[in-house]
């Protein structure tokens, strides 16, 4: 039997659930035990090399959770909340790394995820690019050099099927940038402004969502003010990104401590 790290795939039909069976099939580091989507799924018990338009791979499309999940070493979820929150449990039990990409999560939910990561290695990041992970390291840079005569705004863009604002991504660069200023961001932070809202308030963090046509990802972090501005940027154009960070955290993962990490970790960042 191969000893290469066997991973599960949650979401197969999805946009990045297809793309991270591509870069489990073709990597020489992972091999594909299983992938996983929602009961009722038209793919559910098809091989999903054929679901995906080419040859068949060998694996089928299951619906059962824990019965996927006993050949395990990791399984990567980018899929919908209450499903990623649900998978937790189910990965703490077949002592697999849970590598979580979903967005949206309530502050529930990461408490959730959090009891589970007590006893499951479980690596989240609301963007699992270089780019971006890099980039939240810029934003805190440059936040805890200028005061708050900068005014601080995050403009996101997504794809029209995206259902969740404002983006995972947009949330850590507003994170980094609170943790930068030394300010918690629940308190400061301003979520696209509407009507008579008042001038705007000094030290807030602004956050800005574009839904329209395939837009992959792309995050400005401005910061204005009198006489000049500054804009760190990041374009994701191609889903691989992702894809590519998130199977690197399944093999960092394998063999870490029980307990939460973050692609800072995973990247040395
Ligand atoms: N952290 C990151 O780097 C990135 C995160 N994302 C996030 O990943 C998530 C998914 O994004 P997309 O692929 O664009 O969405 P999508 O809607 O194309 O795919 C979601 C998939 O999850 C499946 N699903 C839903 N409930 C399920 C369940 N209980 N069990 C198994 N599968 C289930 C759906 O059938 C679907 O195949 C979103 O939250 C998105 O924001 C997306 C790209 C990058
Ligand atoms: O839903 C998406 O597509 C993406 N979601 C993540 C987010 O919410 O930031 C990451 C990436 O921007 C694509």
């Amino acid at each position: 039997m191969s000893e290469l790290p066997g991973i599960v795939v949650m979401g197969a039909s999805g946009r990045m659930g297809q793309m991270l069976i591509k870069e489990v099939l073709a990597s020489d580091k992972a091999r594909l035990v299983g992938v996983l989507d929602r009961p009722g799924h038209d793919w559910v018990g098809r091989d999903v090399g054929e679901c995906m338009g080419g040859q068949p791979v060998g694996v089928m499309v299951s619906d059962d959770a824990l019965e996927t999940m006993a050949k395990a070493q990791a399984v990567i979820d980018f899929t919908a909340p209450a499903a990623t929150v649900d998978m937790a449990e189910i990965a703490a039990q077949a002592r697999a790394v849970h590598v979580i990409g979903t967005t949206g999560l309530t502050e529930e939910d990461i408490e959730k995820l959090s009891l589970a990561g007590r006893h499951a290695t479980i690596i989240r990041a609301g963007n699992m690019s270089l780019g971006v992970n890099l980039l939240t390291q810029l934003t805190k840079k440059v936040a805890a050099a200028l005061d708050e005569d900068y005014d601080i705004e995050i403009i996101e863009s997504h794809h029209h099927h995206k259902v969740d604002a404002p983006s995972g991504t947009a949330l850590m660069l507003g994170e980094a940038a609170a943790e930068g200023r030394g300010v918690d961001l629940t308190e400061v932070s301003d979520r696209g402004r509407d009507g008579i809202t008042g001038a705007r308030k000094r030290g807030d963090i602004g956050f800005h969502a574009i839904r329209g046509g395939d837009i992959v990802g792309e995050h400005d972090v401005l910061f204005a003010a009198n006489g000049e501005r500054i804009t760190l940027r990041h374009v994701a154009s191609d889903r691989t990104v992702f894809a590519r960070g998130a199977l690197k955290a399944a093999l960092w993962g394998q063999g870490k401590k029980p307990g939460e990490y973050t692609m800072l970790d995973v990247l040395g960042l």
